[in-house]
């Protein structure tokens, strides 16, 4: 048996009932195969495969809090500390009913490529919690919050472990938090990325994420002599990344024309009207079904179903597995050319790969969608220096990430024989560096 197959099957073994991990695991470890091969016999002696799947560590812990009414809820708290190998371990905290270990395990071990990417030095990590904001008040948030800070407080730091936003974890969440760990522990410093202006937020953090997503699908046209400009693109997503995504896709010609939450979506043949959007989703808290309060000639569907609209370009920004495999057929039937991940994972991997087999250009959410962590490292870099960049600053050093992570993988995928298959090369284009520093570091 080759030795990735061996490290999958113990995967699977050593880790059940982690579906999404699995998934994540598979995908990379497949992909790995032709740099794996060729340094078989000394990877496996080292057991780098085996090191790089198990997370350094992994912390679950109680979360207590008081709700409105006086009674005393419970959830479970997680940090999944993936990797140091090439800086202090970096991902958000995903808030949302459906978050146990697997699924932050699965987004621990998709960061450390995607942060190897970016070039900067950030290691992998990723937290959360089933607590779901929805429908609490901002008493109740706080509460939360600063409980789940109590604990956290101890094992993160600005050059240790940097925790930043994700699902149900935004400005108001982070405030809460950074508040906590400054009282607990005492020291006002960079701990978090993704926070408000006036404490030490970096600008255009609140884009980059959507902001990047453009900029490399931008930069992928480019490299085939097209570009955005009269293009129908399909959103699904409505949240941080999704409405950010929608903003650029206009701003460089495009028309977004779907976006969708957990309950509907919406259709708007005239193109998204952002304004309404930022304020049913930023101010409200509101469900999209209030969409057709502003544009009544919209339509607003129950369910899911953004995948079913002709356009050229698909955007999933919303959660993972969000695109299946007939979503993937309606795709390449309507004359989608080109699927770029908002989210982390959001493609099955039988869509994907049904994707690629019918020509459809696929930017895998570790290179696309990581414009959001990269500019969580230059505030990261900000607070060090204990300055601020403009908006301006900030954009063109995204640009220029985004745009060296395109053709990063671009190169490493022909340098191995798989041009256009920008999985393959994303995964190894991530891997070559962190292998190089674990090596470098000796046997941790
Ligand atoms: N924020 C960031 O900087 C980055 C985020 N990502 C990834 O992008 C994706 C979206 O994140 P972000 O925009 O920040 O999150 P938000 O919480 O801001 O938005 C998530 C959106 O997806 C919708 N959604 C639909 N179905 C689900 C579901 N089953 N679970 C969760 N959400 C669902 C939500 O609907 P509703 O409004 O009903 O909750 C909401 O509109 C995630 O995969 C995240 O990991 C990746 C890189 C960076
Ligand atoms: O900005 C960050 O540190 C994390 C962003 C994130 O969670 C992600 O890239 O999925």
């Amino acid at each position: 048996m080759s030795y990735v197959d061996e490290v999958i099957e113990r995967v699977v073994r050593e880790n059940p009932n982690e579906p999404e991990f699995h998934q994540a695991a598979k995908e990379v470890l497949n992909s790995l195969r032709p740099v794996v091969d060729a340094n078989e016999e000394k990877f496996r002696k080292d057991a780098l495969l085996e090191r790089l799947v198990n997370p350094e560590r992994q912390l679950k812990f109680r979360v207590p809090w008081v709700d409105d009414k006086g009674q005393v809820q419970v959830n479970t708290g997680y940090r999944v500390q993936y990797s140091s190998a090439i800086g202090p371990y970096k991902g958000g905290i995903r808030l949302h009913p459906s978050v146990n270990l697997g699924i932050i395990k699965f987004l621990g071990f998709e960061q450390i490529f995607k942060n190897s990417l970016t070039g900067l030095p950030i290691g992998g990590g990723k937290g959360g919690s089933d607590f779901d904001p929805k429908g609490k008040s901002d008493r109740e948030v706080m509460a939360f919050c600063q409980s789940f800070m109590t604990e956290l407080c101890k094992y993160i730091g600005a050059d240790t472990d940097v925790p930043a936003g994700d699902i149900g974890t935004g400005a108001r969440e982070i405030g809460y938090m950074f508040g906590q760990y400054k009282r607990i522990r005492g020291v006002y410093e960079g701990v978090l990325t993704g926070k408000g202006l006036s404490y030490g937020g970096s600008l255009a953090r609140k884009e980059a994420t959507g902001y990047g997503l453009l900029y490399i699908t931008q930069e992928m046209l480019k490299s085939k002599g097209d570009s955005l400009q009269g293009k129908t693109v399909i959103v699904s997503g409505a949240g941080n990344v999704a409405t950010y995504a929608i903003e650029k896709a206009y701003q460089l010609g495009g028309k977004p024309v779907t976006c969708s939450d957990s309950t509907g979506w919406v259709y708007d043949a005239e193109g998204i009207d952002l304004a309404a959007l930022k304020e049913i989703k930023e101010v409200k808290r509101a469900r999209l079904s209030e969409y057709k309060n502003y544009r009544p000639n919209a339509e607003y569907h129950e369910g899911r179903g953004v995948w079913s609209v002709k356009a050229d370009i698909a955007l999933p920004c919303a959660t993972q597995n969000e695109l299946n495999l007939d979503d993937a057929k309606a795709l390449v039937a309507n004359g989608v050319k080109v699927v770029a991940e908002g989210a982390n994972m959001p493609t099955t991997q039988e869509a994907t790969d049904y994707l690629q087999a019918n020509g459809v250009v696929f930017l895998p959410g570790k290179a696309a969608n990581a414009g959001g962590v990269a500019t969580s490292a230059l505030e990261m870099s900000q607070n060090s220096e204990r300055l601020s960049w403009s908006f301006e600053e900030v954009d063109q050093k995204l640009q220029g990430i985004m745009a060296n992570i395109f053709h990063n993988i671009d190169n490493a995928a022909k340098k191995y024989g798989f041009e256009g298959n920008y999985v393959v090369g994303a995964n190894i284009a991530g891997f070559e560096k962190v292998v190089d520093a674990m090596n470098a570091q000796g046997i941790v």
